[in-house]
């Protein structure tokens, strides 16, 4: 639930970052209010890692700013607002999870109480056992306790179900949820529409470092589970776009590509105008679906550019 005091939870404003000649973050601009929890999605190397880095001050911009509840990323994680699992980190052996739990949470000014965070976590009826001997959901849901026993504002989770099995990842939503019902502001990145479906009030498409979408799970679901309808044009080849369910339109090899999220209606109105032969419907993979998305916002860019109101 988003709540409006005080500055943001977080601000993107423009920010780049070039490796060589890959630009991991491509221009983003990003506003996330407090008590918002949000899924950044997105396909391998689409710029999430790297977004997260320059969002917990670890990777410094090339270009733009970052602010963290008004901060910047460093002075935020300092005063302790942000609180992070990364994909990396390993267990210390030979101490318990109480014991790691309890050791990490007093370095903090103004840590959660130890039940508080094991609670949380789920992982009061494992607190005896040793960190090095744990499940892999139950070491991740460890790291997500570490996230949070400083009490951070905000929580900022890369990837955190990548290699968990299902019921793992069950668990370690049902423990995100449960904090972000406190009000506190979740940012997690998936490769999964449905963790961000179920997780998220909002879901933020990243692919080739830019935000290609940003709206609700359901309406995100929409455009990335659509159809492509596919024809060879006859008649006047304009006005596709105002079909019911159209999304996207492209002409190649000869024929022209639909996307749409409702299928069936787009196929009557193309039957009722007589406007195609050799019609197919397909579904539409996620990796496609991004690349479609991608070449959305490109189009749109470019209208906007051109000063056309499409
Ligand atoms: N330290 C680095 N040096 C060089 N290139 C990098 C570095 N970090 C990221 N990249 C490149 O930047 C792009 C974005 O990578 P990033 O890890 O941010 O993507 P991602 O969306 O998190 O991917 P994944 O889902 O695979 O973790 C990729 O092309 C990646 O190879």
């Amino acid at each position: 639930m988003a709540q409006s005091a005080g500055p943001p939870a977080v601000a993107f404003r423009g920010v780049v970052k070039q490796y060589g000649s890959v630009r991991a973050v491509d221009g983003i601009d990003l506003t996330i209010a407090r008590g918002e929890s949000v899924a950044l999605l997105g396909p391998n190397g689409a710029g999430k890692s790297t977004t997260i880095g320059i969002l917990l001050g670890l990777v410094p911009p090339d270009e733009g700013t970052v602010e963290v509840f008004g901060k910047r990323p460093e002075q935020a994680m300092r005063a302790g607002h942000l609180g992070a699992m990364l994909q990396e980190g390993k267990m210390i052996p030979r101490v318990t999870v109480r014991e790691l739990v309890g050791f990490v949470r007093q370095t903090y000014r103004d840590p959660l109480p130890l039940a508080e965070v094991l609670d949380l976590a789920q992982l009061t009826g494992i607190a005896g056992q040793r960190v090095d001997r744990l499940s892999g959901g139950q070491a991740q849901r460890v790291r997500f306790a570490l996230a949070l026993a400083g009490n951070p504002d905000l929580v900022v989770l890369d990837e955190p179900t990548a290699a968990l099995d299902v019921e793992s990842r069950r668990e370690l939503w049902a423990a995100m949820q449960r904090y972000a019902e406190r009000g506190n502001t979740v940012l997690f990145s998936t490769h999964y529409l449905e963790e961000a479906d179920t997780s998220a009030d909002r879901v933020v498409v990243i692919a080739a470092g830019k935000v290609v979408a940003d709206d609700t799970p359901a309406r995100i679901k929409n455009m990335i589970e659509g159809r492509t309808v596919s024809f060879v044009p006859r008649g006047a080849q304009e006005g596709y776009e105002l079909l019911p369910g159209v999304t996207g339109v492209q002409f190649h090899g000869g024929r022209v590509h639909l996307r749409t999220t409702e299928s069936d209606r787009t196929v009557h109105a193309l039957a009722r105008a007589d406007a195609f032969d050799d019609l197919e419907v397909s579904g539409v993979g996620l990796e496609e679906a991004f690349i479609a998305l991608t070449h959305g916002a490109r189009h749109r860019e470019t209208a906007n550019a051109e000063g056309q109101d499409r």
